[in-house]
């Protein structure tokens, strides 16, 4: 076995600057982050990764009192109500300013753990320590938080920038494959919308060294990926807009105006990088109709997704059900939907108000996709 590289720093400038440390052991460096500031800290965990979490909990309780706040499973966990509960913890624990909150988990995790530290005396310190792909990749990083509520996905939240960010790919190894094969979803989402060595990783590497923890490949995505949200939220933290014909923070939800109108409809069972790679499958194609993508860059949308392993067709929901999800997307303005299509790779723009017809036939197309 070769010594895995050096850990790689990723630095995220702005108003509240941190860094996102990407490497093999790196949750190790948890307690030289926090300091010595905080007397207590809240570690928000689901029951399935306590044993993960062993190693991290016990050297947070040689410095501080610690309180595990655990929360459900998976998606389960991004309600109003659990980070009510997280509160009621917090309040008994007498957690002040000074304190701090690490989240160990996959992206619900983060978010919700990320949403009650920004409530929390209208904020408090937090560290993410990712333990899924997709949440090293993207939900980790950019300080975007939230729950989710009966009209639809991620609809309550704020922007609250974590402290740091330690992706240990160590972590990696227990993951299964196939949420292993999700963050993928959002890595090729990247690829797309930024950086095109990504798409070429993706599609020159067998998939079998791709999903390898330990794979330099792996980790080579995991950074690219990374640094192509550090670049987006940078220029536009708070999703205001971008210059120059891009949409700013709104590149990032490239796929996600119909993903999570899928992740609605199936009651949050599939999963999100699963969604979101049907869902740049679909607005490639609706872009495609529109006469913004040329049929190539199309296509490679379908290859380089199920290259990997991710659906590219949907076929559960009818076309009302997802019509009427997709206007809750915080992209909406009014009536109108607004959807983050690409002109080609690394060039996505904003696509206004769509013709009915062009989201029916690309509706149309995804539904034959389905397999
Ligand atoms: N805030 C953001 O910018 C942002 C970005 C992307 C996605 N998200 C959100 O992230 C969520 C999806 O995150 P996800 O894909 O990580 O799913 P997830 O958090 O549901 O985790 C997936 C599963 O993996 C398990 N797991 C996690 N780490 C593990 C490990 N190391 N070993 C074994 N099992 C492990 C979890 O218990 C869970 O069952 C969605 O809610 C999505 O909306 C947020
Ligand atoms: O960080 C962002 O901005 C993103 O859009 C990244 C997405 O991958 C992520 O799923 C995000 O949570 C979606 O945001 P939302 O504003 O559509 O809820
Ligand atoms: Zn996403």
């Amino acid at each position: 076995m070769s010594t895995p590289a050096p850990p790689s720093t990723l630095h995220v400038g702005g108003a509240s600057p941190y860094d996102v440390v990407v490497g093999h052991g790196v949750a190790d460096r948890l307690l030289g982050l926090l300091g010595e500031a905080p007397r207590r800290v809240a570690v928000v965990l689901t029951p399935s990764l306590r044993e993960l979490a062993g190693p991290v909990l016990e050297a947070l309780r040689s410095a501080y009192d610690v309180t595990e706040l655990v929360v459900p499973d998976g998606e389960a966990a991004k309600t109003a109500e659990t980070a009510a509960g997280c509160w009621e913890q917090l309040g008994a624990a007498g957690f002040t300013r000074s304190d701090a909150v690490v989240t160990f988990g996959g992206g619900a995790t983060t978010d919700l753990g990320g949403f009650v530290a920004a409530t929390w005396l209208r904020g408090v310190r937090v560290v993410h320590v990712p333990t899924t792909l997709l949440a090293m990749v993207d939900a980790a990083v950019g300080g975007k938080t939230g729950v989710n509520t009966a009209a639809g996905k991620n609809l309550v939240g704020s922007f609250h920038e974590p402290a740091g960010v330690l992706c240990d790919l160590s972590l990696l190894e227990t993951l299964p494959r196939v949420d292993l094969v999700a963050g993928l979803g959002e890595v090729v989402k990247c690829g797309f919308i930024a950086d095109e060595r990504i798409l070429e990783l993706v599609e020159g590497t067998p998939p079998e060294e791709l999903l390898a923890p330990g794979s330099p490949v792996l980790r080579e995505l995991v950074e690219r990926s990374v640094q192509v949200k550090v670049d987006v939220v940078v220029a536009d933290l708070r999703e205001t807009g971008g210059a120059g014909g891009h949409p700013g923070r709104e590149a990032l939800n490239y796929g996600h105006t119909m993903a999570h109108a899928i992740e609605r409809a199936e009651g949050y069972t599939m999963r999100h990088g699963e969604a979101v790679a049907i869902g740049c499958v679909f607005v490639a194609e609706l872009a495609r109709r529109a006469g913004r993508l040329d049929d190539a860059t199309a296509d490679r949308h379908r290859s380089a997704f199920a290259r990997v392993g991710l659906p590219v067709g949907y076929a559960g929901a009818d076309y009302d059900t997802l019509r009427a999800a997709m206007a809750v997307d915080k992209k909406s303005r009014g009536d109108q939907l607004r959807f983050v299509v690409l002109e080609e790779v690394g060039r996505p723009v904003v696509l206004a108000g769509p013709e009915e017809s062009h989201l029916r036939g690309a509706y149309e197309t995804m539904r034959g996709a389905a397999s």
